[in-house]
């Protein structure tokens, strides 16, 4: 396989080279190499649940389709050879009421077949969809990190779209042409095989083109999916940044790129498309030559006897029916390619282990006290680049650690550690003795809570998203969260209180609120050991001590862990942890680290200076 990355790559385009100054995506691999057939084969798996029930159906129906419609030329040969010639009227009528037999039957074998064509292929739409939103749930941060959103996204709708149509119509539509093609083609050489031969000679014709052009028309639909994703990247950017882009009027830019990634979309459709089209007329072309050969040979054996006028007619016919089916091979082949391109992504995707792996024979972390230890660890988020140098720190059940330090000192990635979001290079983290790389990891997150820097509101009532930390909590548990944590009082203070809706990301509440309602959410989940990650950054003075309070509540008897900047908040903790680029220079309470006059110190005069220079 020879796969490379591709970057947006400025130099390629001028236009690109002022419009992408300031946006550059990692655009997905170009996947190049021949058609898959373990990928096919891959993607048919997702039919197997229905081969018993509704495949079965779905594939008698097609052959009655396919044989009713090759009756009907028969039908007209002998209409015209036995009926119309020597005027048989009796046999004409016979032959016209059986004539309409068989398209009523061949109306409701379609009718039946594209029905269950349609439920085959939504289930296996569903299915599919279902199990790549499952698997991306499951992925690791290292994952996300380096991916755009928006690639995850567009796999999800688009690229599980582009198959639909394969497995609606294209997959029975691919069979019906096989089995109408290969009828045609006994027919017309058991008929007459000189004949028949002359004209099936321009089969080849035809696969030359779609060879000479499939490979061209696969790139054009690979580019096609990249540039879908990178559009989707910019959009998803676009929309969660777009506070940020009004407050710097940068709108316009913004429209500017975007105008020109639609450009960049629309281009390659189109140099896509045209490449599609380019297949019918060849095949019209090579369909022309098929009749030219007929009615000029045709002639002649009917001069020389050899054929009816009748059998002359159900050949023409017979053509007429034998270049459909190859024409829309071309555009099933261009389906089957846009449908490789979109499953090579998904698949991607769904092939993507996550790093952060249980092990087989991970056990239930039992229910533990909280005493925590990080031994020796090491950390790079990549290669060569250590976030943590050998972090040695422990947490004695029920005590508060403070971690403090410049930003970027590896303060939030000790947390990501002890959380599991990532796995160290070296060294281990311990609770209650017990590695946690052996225990799973839903019993490990359970007894561990987390409140990040980006409190995360999802859409749904405030009820909602505080339950989010234990969904069997009642109302009256989470009200009681609430309170402790002084958010009741502004809950009921909502439209309609508790009950009130909130959207994506929380964007009716304050970042106070949002705060005080991620608190609750972590007060309910009840874990052994809290992590506040900068939790009362945004917080204002009198809020921050009714927090205060209430995080001794809700601190009692756990071991927590608090990321904090400002340093008036960690004052009472059991011990300080004094970060610098990944390795830890000071450790103690409050008054032993001041007494040191080392970093500590000197980080609470520069903010004691500051607050006074401020205030
Ligand atoms: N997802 C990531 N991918 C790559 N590097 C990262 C990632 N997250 C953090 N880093 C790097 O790791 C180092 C430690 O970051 P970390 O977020 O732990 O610092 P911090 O002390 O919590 O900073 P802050 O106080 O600003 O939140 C930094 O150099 C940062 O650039």
């Amino acid at each position: 396989m020879n796969t490379h990355a591709k970057q947006a790559n400025p130099a390629e385009n001028p236009a690109e080279s002022q419009a992408g100054q300031r946006f550059v995506y990692q655009d997905d691999e170009l996947i190049d190499k021949p058609f898959d057939w373990n990928q096919l084969r891959r993607l048919f798996t997702y039919m197997k649940p229905y081969r018993k029930q509704m495949l079965p159906i779905i594939i008698i129906m097609m052959f009655v389709g396919a044989i009713t419609k090759l009756t009907v030329p028969l039908l007209i040969r002998v209409a015209i050879d036995d009926a119309i010639t020597p005027k048989n009227n009796k046999l004409l009528f016979a032959i016209v009421g059986i004539m309409l037999g068989v398209y009523i039957i061949q109306w409701l074998a379609n009718t039946f077949r594209i029905k269950y064509t349609n439920i085959v292929g939504q289930r296996v739409i569903y299915d599919l969809r279902h199990d790549l939103f499952s698997h991306i749930q499951k992925l690791s941060f290292r994952f996300f990190d380096t991916r755009p959103a928006g690639s995850v996204l567009v796999r999800v709708t688009n690229y599980v779209n582009s198959l639909q149509d394969l497995f609606t119509n294209g997959v029975v539509n691919l069979l019906i042409d096989c089995v109408q093609l290969c009828g045609i083609m006994i027919i017309l050489l058991s008929f007459n095989f000189k004949l028949g031969a002359a004209i099936i000679i321009t089969v080849p014709l035809m696969f030359l083109i779609s060879t000479k052009l499939r490979l061209r028309i696969r790139r054009a639909w690979q580019d096609v999916t990249i540039k879908q994703s990178r559009l989707n990247s910019h959009l998803n950017e676009c929309i969660q940044g777009i506070r940020v882009t009004q407050a710097y009027t940068q709108e316009k830019e913004n429209i500017r790129f975007f105008n020109h990634m639609n450009m960049g979309n629309r281009l390659s459709w189109n140099r896509a498309s045209m490449l599609n089209q380019s297949f019918g007329p060849l095949i019209e072309i090579t369909g022309a030559i098929g009749y030219c050969i007929l009615f000029w040979y045709g002639a002649h054996l009917i001069q020389t006897e050899e054929i009816t006028i009748g059998l002359l007619v159900a050949f023409a016919t017979y053509i007429g029916y034998f270049w459909e089916p190859i024409t829309r091979l071309g555009q099933m082949y261009s389906q089957l390619l846009v449908a490789m391109a979109s499953s090579e992504r998904i698949f991607e995707y769904l092939d993507e282990k996550p790093t952060v792996a249980e092990l087989p024979a991970a056990k239930e972390l039992p229910s533990i006290t909280g005493h925590v230890k990080f031994e020796n660890l090491v950390f790079e988020y990549e290669p060569g680049r250590p976030a943590l140098k050998g972090i040695n720190i422990e947490a004695e059940a029920g005590q508060s650690i403070a971690l403090v330090g410049h930003t970027g000192s590896g303060k939030s990635t000790i947390m990501n550690l002890l959380c599991r979001f990532y796995d160290p290079v070296e060294g281990r983290v311990l609770i209650d003795g017990t590695d946690i790389r052996e225990v799973t990891i839903q019993s490990l997150r359970s007894q561990v809570g987390i409140v990040l820097q980006d409190t995360f509101i999802f859409s749904g009532t405030i009820r909602d998203n505080i339950r989010f930390g234990r969904l069997d909590a009642t109302d009256e548990e989470v009200e009681m969260a609430a309170k402790a944590v002084h958010a009741h009082d502004f809950i009921l203070g909502l439209p309609q209180g508790y009950d009130t809706e909130v959207q994506e990301r929380g964007n009716v509440l304050s970042m106070g609120q949002r705060q005080l309602i991620s608190f609750a959410r972590a007060l309910l989940a009840d874990p052994r050991i809290l992590i506040l990650d900068e939790a009362t950054a945004s917080i204002d003075t009198e809020t921050e001590l009714k927090i205060q309070e209430a995080l001794k509540t809700l601190l009692a008897g756990r071991t927590s862990f608090i990321v904090a900047h400002r340093l008036s908040t960690i004052r009472g903790a059991d011990k300080i942890i004094v970060l610098d680029h990944g390795r830890v220079m000071e450790s103690g309470n409050h008054e032993e680290l001041m007494r040191e006059q080392k970093i500590y110190y000197g980080l609470i005069q520069a903010q004691y200076k500051f607050l006074k220079e401020v205030g």
